[in-house]
């Protein structure tokens, strides 16, 4: 396991991260290093984790066995300038970044550079987060489990093949955006019909929580699932028939592809 992880960029993702390390205690706060180009960012994160913030790029490079660059993709090229020189033979360099290939990375930094792709999402910051890893061929077996045991520390992580990522990025990367769309329509239904808003959204919210458990424990088809809340002639299968009648089922794909296709053409 790396002892000291760098994070390079502490927006929405990297925040995720470096609070759910921090929960996990998968490695020391004090051994997580920050770094952003807005240093305030950097050090609000800090504040709240325990995490430290460095000065420059060229510090975090140095001080990071694990290097997780969690900035948006279309400055990675300049962010990876800044890192290049000083990052050690030995470290790891983690892109989160949707749509920007191993093989681009390792242009950027060297043909050498030991470099992992991973596509996490957000609920990484209460330890429920979903992550493709993806190494390249400097990597080594151990240390892309040394990946899969930092991402797993706050959710699951699976090796997956690169081609891959597209398909992962328009499901778990992008997917929670969805989940709460629907998660706030449960909501506003329930509302329309009378329930107050604090606890609809109670509500709305364990029941996707308890229907994804139901899912990942039983192992059971989530169609059977879904047959078993279908009472015959009762009130359910009313209203799965509006959503079948509303695209529902096309609308969901229709999200998972649209944001695939945007991954692979950035
Ligand atoms: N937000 C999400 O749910 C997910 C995001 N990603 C990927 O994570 C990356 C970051 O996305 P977000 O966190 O959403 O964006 P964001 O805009 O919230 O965060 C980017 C951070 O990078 C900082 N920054 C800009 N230039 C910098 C530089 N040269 N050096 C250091 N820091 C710099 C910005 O100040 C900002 O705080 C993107 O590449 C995105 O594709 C991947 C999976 C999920
Ligand atoms: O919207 C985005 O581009 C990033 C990548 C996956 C989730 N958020």
């Amino acid at each position: 396991m790396f002892q000291t992880i760098g994070v390079c960029g502490t927006g929405n993702m990297g925040r995720a991260i470096v609070k759910g390390l921090v929960a996990a205690k998968a490695i020391a706060a004090d051994h997580i290093y920050l770094y952003n180009i807005h240093r305030e960012k950097a050090e609000a994160l800090a504040q709240e984790t325990g995490a430290v913030v460095v000065d420059t790029p060229e510090e975090l490079a140095r001080r990071s066995q694990g290097l997780i660059m969690a900035v948006k993709p279309n400055i990675m090229e300049s962010a990876l300038e800044t890192v290049r020189e000083t990052l050690s033979t030995k470290s790891v360099l983690i892109s989160i970044a949707a749509g920007v290939s191993l093989e681009k990375l390792a242009f950027y930094t060297g043909p050498e550079t030991k470099i992992v792709r991973v596509m996490p999402n957000t609920p990484a910051m209460v330890g429920e987060g979903m992550a493709s890893v993806s190494p390249n061929i400097n990597v080594s077996e151990a240390e892309t489990a040394d990946v899969v045991a930092i991402f797993s520390s706050f959710g699951k992580a699976v090796v997956t093949d690169e081609k891959l990522i597209d398909a992962v990025c328009g499901l778990s990367g992008s997917g929670p955006a969805y989940v709460y769309m629907f998660i706030e329509a449960l909501a506003d239904g329930a509302v329309r019909e009378g329930m107050p808003r604090q606890m609809a959204y109670t509500f709305a919210a364990q029941t996707v929580l308890g229907a994804a458990k139901m899912v990942l424990e039983t192992g059971r088809h989530p169609g059977a699932l879904k047959d078993d809340v279908c009472s015959p002639g009762g009130t359910t299968i009313e209203a799965v028939k509006t959503l079948e009648e509303s695209g529902f089922r096309a609308a969901t794909m229709n999200a998972v592809i649209a944001s695939a296709e945007k991954n692979k053409s950035l």
